[in-house]
């Protein structure tokens, strides 16, 4: 492997006055213009995109929550994303992306017919994967993670759905689902603030970006208890997770829980039941579920849980190093693979180090969620800062 050479060449025009600031970054046949404006009360990004082979300016939409407004530095990632670094703020709230070509930003210039960028959050480490549940209504879903909840209440939290169906009686709004109205729901998801949605037993269901990461952001385990059709959008968007279906012994056994249920009218159950089938039958669609578990004696497929979700360890613990980091930065250099951050305030980090190499080589996630995956190490001077990416 060969080693990297840092680019020290300016990817960004910094235009600054008071009040005003703007970032022009080219990428192929269009220079990105990044700017902020500050007014009394607060300050915002607009960001224009100039198409040089036409010389006319677009006005793309921006989806995503922006940065904290402040200062910034900026520089080009590759082709796909721009990273943002704030300045005066810690480390942990600094790090952000705004993504220009990803295929989240493809896919919603395709569905919007329009340019569009959108921004997304840079976090520290990577988190576990968040577990996707689904099996047919009254198999006994909401038990199981109950009981998982209860046991290992700071490991894990649930993934809170928006549904258009009516609570049931013991049901809380904000806990077991944000009761919306199809209204709003819809205008929602129009503006990509839901990683899914779907139709189900004739209500729209759909999980929002931040019920998955508000979890995840906690450090817990993010559970998501939804239907066939959502698990199809998590597997096709940038989330990984695990994904598990629960099965009825039979399907007798599966009436006679949700009729026990006692919470569905009779042509509800009927329409669960239809659907049911359907669920079932796609269980098997290939690619789709890492895991069956049938749920026959609870207790034993609760310890089968358990034993599915101990043996993925396919993550690491959220890197802590710079967790409670204060100290603030400013893009210094970037290689292929690594940004070079410059203590702003002179305030060290780990080591008496000024300088902060952030690896950008296993990200994960990003638009509509946060970005994680980011690892960072802190070096002494531009020398030690080579060598560290020998
Ligand atoms: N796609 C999707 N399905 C969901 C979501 N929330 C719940 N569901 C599914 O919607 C179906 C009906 O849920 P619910 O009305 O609570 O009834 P229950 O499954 O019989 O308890 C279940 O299959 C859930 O897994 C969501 O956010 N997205
Ligand atoms: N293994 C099991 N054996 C018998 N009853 C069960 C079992 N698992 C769950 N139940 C019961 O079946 C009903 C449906 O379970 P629930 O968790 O609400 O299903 P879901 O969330 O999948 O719709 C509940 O009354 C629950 O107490």
């Amino acid at each position: 492997m060969g080693e990297e050479a840092p680019e020290f060449r300016v990817d960004t025009i910094t235009f600054g006055s008071k009040g005003c600031q703007q970032n022009a970054i080219d990428v192929g046949d269009k220079t990105y213009v990044i700017g902020r404006t500050d007014d009394d009360a607060k300050s915002s990004f607009g960001i224009k995109i100039l198409d040089k082979l036409t010389q006319t300016w677009i006005v793309p939409t921006v989806l995503g929550a922006q940065p904290p407004s402040k200062s910034h530095s900026a520089i080009l990632v590759n082709d796909e994303k721009i990273l943002i670094v704030e300045k005066g703020v810690s480390l942990n709230d600094s790090i952000w992306f705004l993504e220009i070509d990803t295929p989240f930003v493809k896919q919603q210039r395709k569905i919007k017919g329009s340019e569009v960028v959108s921004w997304s959050k840079g976090v520290l480490g990577v988190a576990q994967k968040p577990v996707v549940i689904s099996g047919p209504s009254g198999v006994g879903k909401g038990t199981l993670i109950a009981k998982l909840m209860k046991e290992y209440p700071s490991k894990f939290g649930f993934s809170v759905s928006h549904t258009t169906r009516s609570p049931r009686v013991k049901e809380i709004d904000g806990v077991h689902y944000h009761f919306a109205g199809r209204s709003k729901m819809e205008q929602d998801i129009s503006e990509g603030e839901f990683l899914e949605f779907a139709h189900v037993h004739g209500n729209l269901y759909g999980t929002s970006i931040e019920a998955v990461e508000s979890v995840t952001d906690e450090g817990k385990r993010c559970i998501l208890d939804i239907d066939v059709q959502g698990a199809r959008s998590v597997r096709a968007s940038s989330l990984e997770a695990v994904f598990i279906f629960v099965c009825p012994p039979s399907f007798e056994e599966l009436e006679q829980r949700l009729r026990a249920r006692g919470t569905e009218t009779e042509e509800q159950i009927q329409k669960r039941l239809r659907n049911a089938r359907a669920e079932l039958d796609q269980s098997n669609s290939p690619g789709l579920f890492d895991h069956l578990l049938v749920n026959d004696d609870l207790e034993a497929c609760y310890e089968n849980l358990k034993k599915l979700l101990s043996l993925d360890d396919d993550h690491k613990d959220s890197d802590g190093c710079y967790g409670k980091a204060t100290a603030c930065y400013s893009i210094l250099s970037k290689t292929e693979s690594k940004v070079f951050l410059q203590s702003e305030t002179g305030e060290v980090v780990k080591g008496g180090a000024s300088m902060l190499a952030v690896d950008l080589s296993s990200l994960t996630g990003g638009a509509p969620g946060r970005t994680r995956g980011l690892k960072t190490h802190s070096v002494n001077s531009i020398d030690n800062g080579l060598k560290g990416i020998r």
